[in-house]
């Protein structure tokens, strides 16, 4: 396995493959890699002749509280994670690298980016859909995988994709849980053990609306309700949002339906977390 962390040697690699008619498969992520990220990366392999996977924390898409400085790093493990899932180049480029001093050029997704994590990350999408895009014209891939538990950053991805006619195929990958039911996530890295306990109450809330959905029930608000009680009884919890929405508009709804998202995003102690799911399918 390769590893680059030149944006000219990268962009130099693609040229080649393209030029020898191979495909290039991109698993986009910010490293410290988990099952989650591996699942993504086993599916690229069968979906391109060449398989990269992007490690990098994009300070674009971080707010100017937030924890671009002590997010987790290890490319030594990271590496170790991708051989495993078969990747055959990880680009790791530096920021100074992507982004030069006068940078000045940014990519914005529309409505899609103003609720849910948008409302309460201002600024976190610009940054999202510009990297990506970055990403894009460097790696040139054919086939792109996301992780559906960043949702709505899938679905403001596929939008864009479209938007800017990008000839690229963007696969939706499911969420991949701890045994208990926790969805991965880089971030679980900060939890305490008592707030590891206490972070089970997303997918809890989770299956709690779904059980009550599934049992008939559709309005949003009182789901809500339950949603909302059972986080608020778990200590050091706070919602940040607890919304059902169509799950392509990501408009709110009042009525649920099978295609209803709930989105959750809930600080842990200090630890945001997110997690979600499609009240009628199985997750
Ligand atoms: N549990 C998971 N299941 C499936 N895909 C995942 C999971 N966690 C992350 N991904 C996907 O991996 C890609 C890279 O995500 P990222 O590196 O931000 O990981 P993360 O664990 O979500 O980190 P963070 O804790 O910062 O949210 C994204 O497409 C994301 O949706
Ligand atoms: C897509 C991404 C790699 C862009 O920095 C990031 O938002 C992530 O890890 O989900
Ligand atoms: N998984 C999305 C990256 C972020 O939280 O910034």
């Amino acid at each position: 396995m390769k590893i680059i962390e030149s944006v000219t040697e990268m962009q130099a690699f693609a040229r080649e493959a393209r030029r020898e008619g191979k495909s290039i498969a991109l698993v986009p992520t910010m490293g410290y890699l988990h099952k989650g990220h591996a699942s993504l990366m086993k599916e690229g392999r069968k979906r391109g002749d060449i398989l990269v996977a992007s490690i990098f924390v994009n300070p674009t898409q971080f707010g100017p509280s937030e924890d671009l400085d002590s997010y987790p790093r290890d490319l030594a493990r990271d590496t170790a994670v991708a051989t495993g899932a078969g990747v055959d180049v990880i680009f790791a480029p530096k920021a100074g690298d992507m982004y030069p001093r006068g940078y000045q050029t940014y990519v914005n997704a529309e409505e899609l980016t103003l609720p849910l994590c948008g409302a309460s990350r201002p600024g976190h999408f610009r940054g999202v859909t510009t990297v990506v895009t970055k990403l894009f014209n460097i790696i040139k891939p054919t086939v792109a995988l996301f992780g559906k538990k960043d949702f709505q950053q899938l679905a403001v991805i596929r939008h864009m994709v479209a938007d800017l006619n990008m000839d690229i195929e963007i696969v939706g990958m499911p969420i991949i849980r701890e045994d208990d039911g926790l969805a991965m996530s880089s971030r679980n890295a900060y939890l305490q053990p008592e707030e590891r306990k206490n972070a089970l109450c997303l997918c809890r809330a989770l299956a709690a609306a779904r059980g009550l959905f599934n049992g008939g029930e559709r309005s949003a608000q009182t789901l809500r309700e339950r949603v909302v009680r059972l986080i608020g009884e778990v200590p050091g919890t706070s919602i940040d949002y607890a919304d059902f929405r169509n799950k392509d508009t990501l408009d709110a709804v009042e009525t649920a339906d099978e295609d209803t998202l709930l989105a959750l995003a809930v600080r842990v102690g200090k630890t945001r977390l997110i997690d979600n799911c499609i009240l009628g399918e199985e997750n």
